[in-house]
């Protein structure tokens, strides 16, 4: 297939770019990264649904985590800053509808909250970022849709399938069963999940695509709510029965985010030498859990120290790979930078669905990777790429914070790489480039 770059992208201008700096000497360095948007998203859903207040503690704070916390809000929970922004307090209320909730380009929130809002006592209205209302919504709203809720758009007739549209909440929803096509979105179950136990008969959630992307990411649905009190059967494949009943208000403690602690760890493979993220989960569903695997593939070592400090070395050297990536789509980005400086060629399989997500990432990584003199092109399900000597240049984002993250991992060793609106990166890591230099 041939590759053009996803529109909608301005030309940028000086002032967007940020020159990645190339380093001339091997890393030693040590990085903590912040909370994992995937649990901040969850466990705050769960806490507005939850039968008295809870708190957060290592929170993530980020465009989506704070999206998140003023839909709740507008919603009408109670979501106070504790005495670090990363503690919050979640006081849950009676849900109010005829509000308005904006989605930025959040996935969590703009599948997360539509079953929530069928809860509300009247109508609330999603929509989002420009590039949010090509994310595709329809499975999950064509299940709430058969579920009894009614779900509208704007000016037209039809059952809407992107954003924007209104969720009609009439206070409470009888539940059943339901069945969902997840294959372009891991999300439409977890979202469908995260509310089910508020349902009067729970649900039943049955999967009917031919494809089930980020398992680990209904696990950690799954594991989120069970550790809130709710029983939830996952015992036959793409099938979840949610039990009715209360979802416990809890003190808990957000993990950091792994998938962002990647293109970090991943530097370690391209400049050599070493990079450390603390705190690392002994046991974890974050699909991030597979970075140490998959970077031990392309030549690193890895090790876990007793006290949950992950440390990658690398010599400088990166290896090509054929990986599925279908359980960890988010990764994709920092495999891609990695196979494009690799020695070996690379076929990343397994992630079609990367088409819908901040954009079209297959095309996006494609092009910015040819851009830059490498040869990268997109297959049915992934892309091939071939590793060929990088240039500097533009290095487009098209407000994907994994672009902009993949950018810097290929100006490391690339002199002249200027990664476009670097800020992107602030949707689920605020002050991105500052960390990345400092690791330096
Ligand atoms: O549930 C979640 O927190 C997520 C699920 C995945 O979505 P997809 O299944 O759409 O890839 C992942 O890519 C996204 O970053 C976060
Ligand atoms: C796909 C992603 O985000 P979202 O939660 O918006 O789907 C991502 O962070 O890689």
């Amino acid at each position: 297939m041939t590759s053009t770059a996803p529109a909608g992208a301005p030309q940028p201008t000086a002032a967007d770019l940020w020159a990645a700096p190339v380093t001339a000497r091997p890393l030693d360095a040590t990085v903590e990264v912040p909370g994992s948007k995937s649990l901040t998203n969850r466990l705050l859903v769960l806490a507005a649904l939850a039968d008295g207040p809870g708190t957060l503690r290592g929170a993530l704070r980020s465009r989506d985590a704070d999206l998140m916390i003023g839909a709740l809000r507008t919603l009408g929970v109670g979501v106070e800053e504790g005495e670090a922004p990363s503690t919050l307090h979640v006081t849950p209320g009676p849900l109010t509808g005829d509000v308005d909730i904006d989605c930025g380009l959040a996935g969590t929130v703009m599948r997360f909250l539509p079953p929530v809002a069928a809860l509300a006592d009247g109508p609330v209205r999603f929509d989002g970022d420009p590039q949010a209302r090509v994310r595709p919504m329809g499975p999950v709203l064509r299940a709430l849709h058969a579920l009894g809720v009614v779900v509208s758009a704007p000016g037209s007739p039809d059952l809407p399938s992107t954003l924007p549209f209104t969720v009609a909440g009439r206070g409470g929803l009888r539940g059943g069963a339901v069945d969902v096509d997840a294959s372009a979105s891991s999300q439409f179950v977890s979202g469908l999940l995260l509310a089910a136990a508020r349902f009067e008969q729970g649900l039943t959630l049955r999967h009917v695509g031919t494809t089930l992307p980020s398992l680990p990411h209904i696990q950690m649905t799954v594991a989120t709510l069970r550790d809130a009190g709710v029983r939830v059967d996952d015992s036959r494949d793409g099938i979840w029965v949610v039990t009715p009943g209360p979802i416990s208000a809890r003190d808990v403690r957000v993990e950091p985010d792994l998938s962002n602690a990647a293109p970090f760890l991943a530097a370690a493979l391209v400049a050599g030498g070493r990079v450390s993220v603390p705190g690392w989960p002994a046991a974890t569903t974050q699909p991030g859990a597979l970075v140490p695997g998959l970077l031990e593939q392309m030549g690193a070592s890895t090790s876990l120290s007793p006290d949950g400090v992950l440390t990658v070395t690398g010599d400088g050297t990166v290896r090509g790979v054929d990986v599925d990536l279908k359980a960890a789509g988010e990764l994709a980005p920092t495999i891609a930078a990695l196979a494009a400086l690799a020695d070996s060629p690379s076929r990343l399989r397994g992630i079609a669905h990367l088409r819908g997500h901040e954009t079209d990432r297959l095309a996006a990584l494609a092009a910015e990777i040819t851009r830059l003199g490498g040869q990268a092109e997109e297959t049915r399900d992934g892309l091939v790429i071939t590793p060929r000597p990088l240039h500097g240049g533009v290095f487009h984002t098209y407000a994907d914070h994994r672009m902009a993250t993949s950018g810097a991992l290929l100006g490391l060793r690339v002199p002249g790489v200027m990664v476009e609106d670097v800020e992107t990166t602030a949707k689920t890591l605020p002050g991105f480039a500052g960390l990345w230099q400092a690791m330096l």
